[in-house]
């Protein structure tokens, strides 16, 4: 699963992407395989069962603090948005081979209109950001309806004659872009469109591209620089993503990240506050710019960047957390760990799934999961439930 964060330059794209991946410094130590200069690792919370159980973890792949599993996930910085990057235009191709990766979208506006389209500054207010949430949804759309028009005519007439399904020649030409048929499918019952695909035209098929993109690549905005912005902006912002739109200070995040891990103040991702650490002497430059910070970020209860990320983990991909262990008394793994490993997976995951997920091997191999809250045994179809301990039994 990745995480895509697009948008314009100028507004504040890079500094999100920095304080979203900057590791809490207990983090710091775990060792992550090496990634590109464009990907970083963010993490969402959840809860550790540890305190459900009452046992002490030994965690491997998501630190636990205090109760709280950071659990990874993959961060890609989304290069080059310009307008009609769909047309190559710019860094539009590295734009849109980025954005085959992500699964969700956080787009970073600049909700204080500061920005124009392009990315230079402009007085405060005088550009609409609204606009951009109407921009990168059209240039997606218009990208994916272009990868779908190529041979259209000959691979439509083929379906219709035929009377293959037309999901199946949409999902195969889209297959690159990471879209399934039932989102496909999904998005076809949202439109009206005549049952002869030949007929479709370019207007309809940029309809049916807007609604497969929102299940695709659901995209949830960053109102950015709300210092600077007013409430009636930021609620335009809001309707035109569909209520999908948190107000952020990236600058305030990355500035708090920084001074925590300096060792000036305890803040942790997410808090609405933070504090001085005893016995810190703060300069007069520090303590006025934390006075301002701790202003600004009073007004929407947090930075809103870890809230971004969460609710695109959470919420657009519906995502869960589920802890595997092998011995269900212990909680532990074949080394003594107890609850190892958090995995996030689709709500709607079934134990079987989680297996694969573990290995092939013990999917292939199943026989029975051990629901570990309940002690109830249950069957490769069961569905998973968020924060599920389970373990897995299988042929040997
Ligand atoms: N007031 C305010 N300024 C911010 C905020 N976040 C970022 N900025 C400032 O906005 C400017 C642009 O930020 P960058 O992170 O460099 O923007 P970018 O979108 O990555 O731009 P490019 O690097 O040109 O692509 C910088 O001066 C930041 O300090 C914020 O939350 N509030």
């Amino acid at each position: 699963m990745q995480i895509g964060i697009v948008g314009k330059p100028n507004v504040g794209k890079s500094t999100f992407f920095s304080a979203a991946t900057m590791a809490p410094a207990e983090i710091a130590a775990y060792p992550f395989t090496t990634i590109k200069a464009n990907k970083g690792v963010a993490y969402a919370r959840g809860k550790c069962p540890h305190v459900d159980f009452e046992v002490q973890c030994v965690p491997r792949n998501a630190i636990c603090d205090e109760g709280v599993r950071h659990i990874p996930i993959e961060m890609l910085d989304v290069a080059g948005l310009v307008p009609d990057a769909w047309q190559g235009r710019g860094l539009g191709n590295m734009f849109l081979d980025d954005l085959r990766q992500a699964d969700v979208l956080i787009h970073i506006v600049d909700a204080s209109g500061s920005t124009d389209i392009e990315g230079n500054s402009v007085p405060l207010g005088s550009h609409d950001p609204v606009e951009d949430v109407e921009f990168l949804k059209n240039e997606i759309a218009c990208w994916m309806r272009g990868i779908l028009e190529k041979g259209w005519d000959k691979a439509a007439r083929q379906a219709y004659q035929t009377g293959q399904r037309i999901e199946i020649v949409i999902h195969e030409k889209l297959t690159g872009l990471g879209v399934t048929e039932s989102q496909i499918s999904a998005a076809m019952r949202d439109v009206e469109l005549s049952s002869n695909p030949l007929s479709w035209s370019p207007e309809d098929m940029l309809q049916l591209m807007h609604h497969i993109r929102k299940y695709a690549k659901p995209i949830i905005v960053a109102m950015n620089k709300a210092d600077m912005a007013n409430d009636e902006t930021l609620e335009r912002i809001k309707k035109a993503a569909g209520g999908m739109a948190i107000p952020t200070c990236a600058e305030a995040e990355l500035a708090l990240k920084k001074a925590a891990k300096g060792g000036l103040i305890s803040y942790k991702p997410g808090d609405s506050s933070f504090k001085t650490m005893d016995g810190v002497n703060l300069s007069d430059g520090q303590k006025a710019a934390l006075d301002k910070i701790s202003e600004e970020i009073s007004r929407y209860g947090g930075t809103g960047v870890q809230n971004c990320i969460e609710k695109a983990v959470y919420e657009l991909l519906e995502m869960i957390s589920v802890y595997p262990v092998e011995d269900e008394s212990k909680l532990t793994d074949h080394d003594g760990r107890v609850l190892p490993d958090v995995f996030l997976v689709p709500n709607g995951t079934t134990a079987r799934e989680l297996a694969y997920k573990i290995h092939t091997d013990l999917g292939d191999t199943f026989i029975r999961a051990i629901n570990v809250r309940t002690h109830r045994t249950v069957g490769s179809d069961y569905i998973l439930l968020n924060n599920d301990v389970i373990s897995i039994v299988s042929r040997k």
